[in-house]
């Protein structure tokens, strides 16, 4: 079973050393937009220095040449996953392979993309991005074209997972954000499901936010995400 990967969407590197200081074990996080641009790169290195795995979340998204040349800077860092999002098309997802390839000295990142936030409901996605798809459809689409441009796999919800397997594979990644505890609160997220669920759905990879580091009790609810996510 992978680890849950937790997002660390602090304001700062104090608050983040501060969560981070309550566990004794290793753990696969994820640093995304409001810490990388607050801290910058820096983050990322003292993390990776802890012992920590890690997502870097930024969702790249620009024409192809711009976006090789991030990657390979961003390989540099030595993180474990990033990503890019699929609407960004197929030219510009294996420009961000191309980049990633050139900047790893040891190990290349795994390279993901995001086919439909998990904050989208197929109404939206229909009406303001005037896809004429069901949501299902559009996610399959953009997981198709991931796997076309020769990424390792992609952000979906828990609702998709199942079927992006089928279509593409059990070795192409599903890595779900929208997790939420049992009768949790959803906040912004939409397609949202727990833990157990999953896992008999088809997730290679969780990831939980809120859920753990707004816990009262952040290593208990952490806990609780493996319990659930393990099936114990
Ligand atoms: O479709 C997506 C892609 C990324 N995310 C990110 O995951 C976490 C979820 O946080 P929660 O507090 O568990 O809602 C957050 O960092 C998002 O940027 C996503 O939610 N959906």
């Amino acid at each position: 079973m992978t680890k849950p990967i937790i997002a660390l969407d602090f304001p700062g590197e104090q608050e983040v050393f501060r969560f981070l200081n309550h566990f004794d074990e290793k753990l696969f996080v994820k640093v995304g937009m409001e810490l990388f641009y607050q801290e910058g790169p820096d983050i990322v290195r003292k993390i990776k220095a802890m012992g920590h795995d890690i997502f870097l979340d930024l969702k790249l998204h620009d024409i192809p040449n711009t976006v090789k040349s991030a990657m390979k800077g961003l390989a540099r860092l030595g993180v474990d996953l990033v990503n890019v999002h699929a609407a960004g098309g197929k030219r510009m997802m294996e420009a961000a392979l191309e980049g990633l390839e050139e900047g790893s000295t040891g190990k290349r990142p795994m390279l993901i993309a995001v086919t439909q936030l998990t904050s989208t409901t197929e109404e939206q996605m229909q009406k303001e991005q005037r896809i004429p798809l069901t949501l299902l459809e559009s996610v399959l689409h953009y997981a198709e074209l991931t796997k076309e441009a020769g990424l390792d796999g992609v952000v979906c919800s828990v609702h998709e997972a199942k079927q992006i397997a089928e279509r593409c594979g059990d070795s192409f990644i599903r890595v779900t954000p929208g997790i939420r505890l049992p009768g949790g609160d959803v906040h912004d997220q939409k397609r949202v499901a727990t833990p157990d669920f999953a896992r008999k759905n088809g997730s290679t990879y969780i990831v939980v936010g809120r859920a753990v580091t707004k816990a009262e009790n952040v290593v208990e609810a952490y806990k609780e995400v493996c319990r659930l996510w393990e099936g114990q």
